[in-house]
């Protein structure tokens, strides 16, 4: 459904990523996990079009996306949760919701989700719906930055790093919303920095350093290879 090939993306004379290549199948949730540095924001951020590779080639479905405009990679169904949330601080819960919102493609069985059904996942945005976005605890803006992502009515979804800074309880809570997106046939490529939560939602797990990919395998496998985990993500 994704694919990427010999991706490399540079930040000025910084050579990021140096030769990325994975794919992503339709209806699963991949983790993509590394050190800090490792290059995994810049890996959404290659597919998003916010930082577009110079060499190498990214296909969504059957389209060549590595030069396309971000509102254009938008439009084709990937949608993007930031790292960082990236609310809009001055704009209302239900302002941050609406604006983004747009008709899920045409001829597709993909769940269509609306305001109201984005309340029922998070009834603490809609307790909060006229509240300024930065009026919101830090689990509440995570799940402003998933609803705000669904009202665009993705086929493909971008998560990067959803539980940074959030309570292990609120953490759970994301890996809760994360298997219910994929049973309702959402695939997602998940960035973390948590293992476990990675492990927990994950169908397949990719290890990124340096700007590759350096092993690739189960959630099972990863958990049961220490030396792995010792090497790429200093556990
Ligand atoms: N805008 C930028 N300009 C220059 N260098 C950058 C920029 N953004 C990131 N980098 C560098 O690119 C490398 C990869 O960063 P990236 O954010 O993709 O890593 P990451 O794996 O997502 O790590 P983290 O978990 O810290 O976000 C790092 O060395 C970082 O310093």
């Amino acid at each position: 459904m994704l694919k990427l090939e010999e991706v490399h993306t540079y930040y000025g004379n910084s050579h990021i990523l140096q030769g990325l290549s994975f794919s992503v199948s339709e209806g699963k949730c991949t983790a993509l996990l590394g050190r800090n540095g490792a290059g995994k924001t810049t890996t959404i951020h290659s597919i998003a079009g916010l930082t577009p590779p110079r060499k190498g080639k990214i296909y969504f479905e059957e389209t060549k996306i590595d030069s396309a405009p971000p509102y254009r990679i938008a439009r084709l169904g990937i949608g993007l949760v930031p790292q960082g949330r990236r609310i809009f601080p001055s704009l209302t819960v239900k302002e941050n919701l609406t604006m983004p919102a747009r008709e899920p493609r045409k001829q597709t069985r993909d769940k269509k989700w609306t305001l109201d059904e984005i309340y029922e996942l998070f009834p603490a945005l809609k307790e909060r719906e006229h509240n300024m976005g930065n009026q919101l605890s830090g689990g509440q803006q995570q799940m402003l930055a998933i609803g705000r992502a669904l009202m665009t009515n993705p086929h493909f979804l971008l998560m990067d790093e959803p539980s940074e800074g959030l309570a292990p309880v609120i953490i759970e809570q994301v890996g809760d919303i994360i298997r219910m997106l994929k049973e309702n046939g959402l695939s997602i490529l998940l960035v973390e920095q948590n293992l476990f939560l990675a492990c927990s939602v994950a169908d397949e797990v990719l290890v990124m350093n340096k700007g590759q990919i350096v092993w690739q395998g189960s959630p099972q496998e990863l958990l049961a290879n220490e030396e792995i985990q010792h090497r790429y993500l200093g556990v």
